[in-house]
């Protein structure tokens, strides 16, 4: 489903990524890790049209989508999270995921009366059970509930492949579970790769991991494999690498 082929991003001489290939198959949920500035960021950026690189190819269902502008990836059915919400304070939390699934459509559709809440809001709302808060303005929204909103503006859009900076940064204990659990939920019948810090998190969502450190791919594969490799314990030096990788102790 997603296939990237050597890609290169300099940014004025300073090699962000160094050349990564990465496959994702339809339907995976993948982890992306690393220490800070590895280029996970900038490796969203350039599956999204954000960042153009240097070299490479970023094959999805077929499509090279280097080149391509950022709605068009979206229309395309890749959408992405930041990692701030981004959400508009005054509007409800309908209102919100409202707009958001509109943002797919031909504009004559936007035009013609549209009366009650779309299949695609429905459904966004109940996954990421905001239902009791459909009519608050998203301003009242606790820092937790603006990211799952954020997810539901998202699954709005109806997207087949959904990237997620750092989906828990900053949650509670509970907010995490509860994200875990949506994520699972969410990869069940979607493409989804997390970008994620938090290894307490990884050892309990993540199946497969893609471990990114200096603009390149270091290692791949279950959680355990990466965490029991010396070169992922080498690179977390710094943090212990029980804290990094460890084994929950
Ligand atoms: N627009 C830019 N111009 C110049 N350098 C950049 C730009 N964007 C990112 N970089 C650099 O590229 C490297 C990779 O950054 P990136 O944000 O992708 O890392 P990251 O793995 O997402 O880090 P973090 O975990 O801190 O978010 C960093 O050294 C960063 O300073």
């Amino acid at each position: 489903m997603l296939e990237l082929r050597d890609i290169q991003v300099d940014f004025d001489g300073f090699k962000a990524l160094g050349g990564v290939d990465l496959t994702v198959a339809e339907g995976e949920l993948r982890f992306l890790i690393g220490p800070n500035g590895a280029g996970k960021t900038t490796l969203i950026d350039v599956i999204t049209g954000l960042t153009r690189p240097t070299s490479g190819t970023v094959g999805f269902d077929g499509h090279d989508l280097v080149g391509r502008k950022e709605h068009h990836i979206v229309r395309l059915g890749v959408g992405r999270t930041f990692q701030t919400a981004v959400v508009f304070e005054e509007l409800t939390v309908l209102e919100n995921l409202d707009l958001a699934a509109s943002f797919r459509k031909p504009l004559w559709s936007l035009m013609r009366q549209r009366k009650g809440v779309t299949e695609a809001v429905e459904e966004a709302l109940s996954r990421t059970g905001l239902e009791e808060l459909a009519e608050r303005s998203a301003g009242v929204l606790s820092h937790g509930q603006r990211q799952w909103l954020e997810i539901g503006m998202l699954l709005a859009q109806r997207p087949r492949l959904l990237l997620l900076d750092e989906p828990v940064a900053g949650m509670s204990r509970e907010e995490r579970e509860r994200t875990g659990e949506l994520l699972t939920g969410i990869a069940r019948d979607h493409t989804v790769i997390v970008v994620e810090h938090d290894m307490e998190f990884l050892r309990r969502y993540a199946s497969q991991v893609t471990v990114l450190h200096e603009g390149k791919v270091l290692t791949e594969g279950s959680v355990d494999q990466v965490r029991a490799d010396p070169r992922v314990q080498e690179v977390y030096l710094g943090r212990r690498a029980s804290d990094a990788v460890g084994t929950g102790s």
